[in-house]
This record gives structure tokens, sequence and C-alpha cells, in this order.
């Protein structure tokens, strides 16, 4: 978009009420609506062939639409109005075979490729983890290895399950073996919950992760985990994953594999917002299971979790641009 072109923003909801019409990521125009070009895509991966326990995260990005109607335009926390900063439109999903793992990870490699060569940014609502993996290939193909934030209540870095190398407790694993993370700065935030072994813990230190438990969220409080994770990341491009099992069940209890003790969903937003001077790439949001949600608790929770990341971007792309301009 040239700064001439005013981006194509919601519908209006004090025209048309929030709850008529299709549902598109925050009522925005899709993706074939603004021709096709978007600095931000929003994108549904309706995948999760990958899950170890509970099904159904191949509803969430569905859900996530439903319940991103309720977004505005403007947003205090980061005093942005980012559907005005750049375009962002939603994209559809990316169809893939639900039978075939290793096929649908080729997939959706191929269809972030294409996105992202249009110059768009990615902001992804899965299904379940599984995906991240060929989001990250391809953003390294553009970026290089990029530093990785993933809030997750599990490592998702064990090495196989049942003898499958893509699954969706192991993404990072092949993500480090692949060379496309920078792992001077990758961190995983929320993580708790029983393990396989303490060896668990050992081989994602030695993969370079560094842990942010969601005990040490509440005891140290968001502002301290944020500063610690902007150091950590630095100017490194950066791709954040987050698997909204991070939260707590009483926030998200629409999930696959809930874990107790988890972060509110104020502390994940408020470590967000905390983030906004990162230079984002690209994102996710996965593993919402609608069909275990109450009263569209979790699907909220993701839409809200998705709505600081894209304000994070739009802010990031416009202030690009108006430096450019400058020159
Ligand atoms: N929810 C994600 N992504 N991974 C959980 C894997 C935990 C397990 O099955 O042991
Ligand atoms: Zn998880
Ligand atoms: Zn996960």
């Amino acid at each position: 978009m040239s700064s001439t072109e005013t981006p194509r923003g919601p519908v209006d909801s004090s025209r048309i009420p929030r709850y008529a019409g299709p549902a598109t990521f925050a009522r925005l125009p899709r993706l074939d609506e603004v021709g096709g070009r978007a600095d931000v895509a929003v994108v549904g991966v309706p995948f999760d062939s990958g899950v170890s326990y509970r099904p159904g995260a191949r509803f969430g990005g569905n859900a996530i639409r439903e319940a991103s109607r309720l977004l505005r335009p403007y947003n205090p926390a980061q005093d942005a109005s980012p559907f005005a900063l750049a375009q962002v439109a939603d994209g559809g999903d990316i169809a893939v075979n639900p039978f075939h793992i290793n096929e649908a990870v080729e997939t959706i490699e191929e269809a972030a490729d294409q996105l992202l060569s249009t110059g768009a940014r990615l902001m992804t609502l899965g299904g379940d983890h599984t995906i991240a993996l060929p989001l990250l290939r391809s953003v390294a193909k553009k970026h290089g290895p990029v530093a990785l934030l993933h809030f997750d209540a599990h490592l998702d870095t064990w090495d196989t399950y049942f003898g499958a190398a893509y699954t969706h407790g192991t993404p990072f694993r092949r993500a480090v073996e692949e060379g496309i993370l920078d792992t001077s700065a990758l961190s995983h935030v929320g993580t708790r919950g029983p393990l396989y072994g303490k060896q668990d813990l050992d081989d994602d230190a030695k993969m370079g992760f560094g842990i942010v438990t969601s005990a040490d969220v509440m005891r140290r409080g968001v502002d301290e985990i944020a500063d610690q994770l902007r150091q950590r990341i630095g100017d490194r491009p950066l791709y954040i994953s987050i698997d909204i099992d991070c939260l707590d069940p009483a926030h998200a209890p629409g999930t696959g594999t809930p874990e107790a003790g988890g972060m509110t969903s104020r502390e994940l937003l408020e470590i967000l917002r905390g983030l906004a001077s990162c230079n984002l790439v690209s994102a996710d949001v996965v593993e919402v299971a609608p069909a275990y949600d109450h009263a569209e608790i979790t699907s909220v929770a993701a839409s809200h979790a998705a709505y600081e990341l894209t304000t994070i971007m739009t802010r990031q792309i416009a202030a690009a641009r108006e430096e450019n301009e400058g020159k």
C-alpha cells in the first residue's frame, strides 16, 4: 500500500450490527477484496491431525473469527488504530489434507511462501501447533533464522510421538534441527505442568531455549518479564507463536491439552504490549478447540491476542513507511 491509499478497514459496526454477515477477522475485508495485497494477512489453518489428546483445533480459526466481531478499531493499550495504519485483510483458510500430515505441512509452507512473497506479514490462526513448523520454514526463507517467542504450557520440543516427526508436540525441535531459528533468542513463556522426564528440560536447554514459567510471570510480574524478553530478542526478526493453552484453563478451557496453573489473559496481553518495539515479522495463535469452550472464553482471548499482535505489526509497518517517505 502506498501512502496515498487509505487502508480499507472493518465493516462499520454502528451501521451494520456486528453480529450480522459472515465472519472475517475483526470484520475486515477479505484479501481478494483488496486486490490480493495486504500488509498483514490473517489466515486460518484448519488442521488438527497432529494432536496427542483432544482433537478439534481445526475449528479454531473460524471460532476466533466469530469471537473477533467484537474487536473495535482503536487499541488504547497501544494508542493505535491498527486497521488504519496499514492494510489488514482476511486471507481465508489454507485448505490442507487432514489424512496426511507430511503433505499438509508442505501445503502450509507453500501457501505461506505465496502470501509472504506479496510482502504481507502473516497472522495465522490455527489449527494445532504442528502448523508452526511450516510457517517458520517459510518465514526463515525470507528473513533468515528468526528469534522465537513461544507462549505455551508445553515445550513442544519433544522428539517424536509414535514415531511421527511432525506433531503438535515437536515443531520447535524440528525447527532447531533445520537451522531456521536463531538459537541465541529462543524463549518459552507460560511453561508448566508435568513432563515425561527431567531430560525434556535438559534437551530443551541444549537447543538454546530459555524458560519463563507461568509461576515466574506471577512472581516477577509482566513488566520485568517483557523487559527480559525484549533484551533477549533485541532487533532480530521475531516470530511469536501463541499456543492458547499458555493460559490457565479458567481463561482458555477450549483447548486440547489443558494444564492447571496458567497465566491469565491479562498477563498474556500485557506481555505482548510490552513487546511493541520488537521487529515482529509474523505470528500465530493456535490450539483453540471450540468444542471444549464455554461462552467463547477461549476464542475471545485468542482474538484479543491476535489483535495485539496485529497492532504491533501495523505500527511497525506504518513507522517504516514514514521513515522511507522522510528520506
Ligand atoms: N499443545 C501442544 N502444542 N502440545 C502438547 C503436547 C503435550 C503431550 O501430548 O504430551
Ligand atoms: Zn501447549
Ligand atoms: Zn503447543
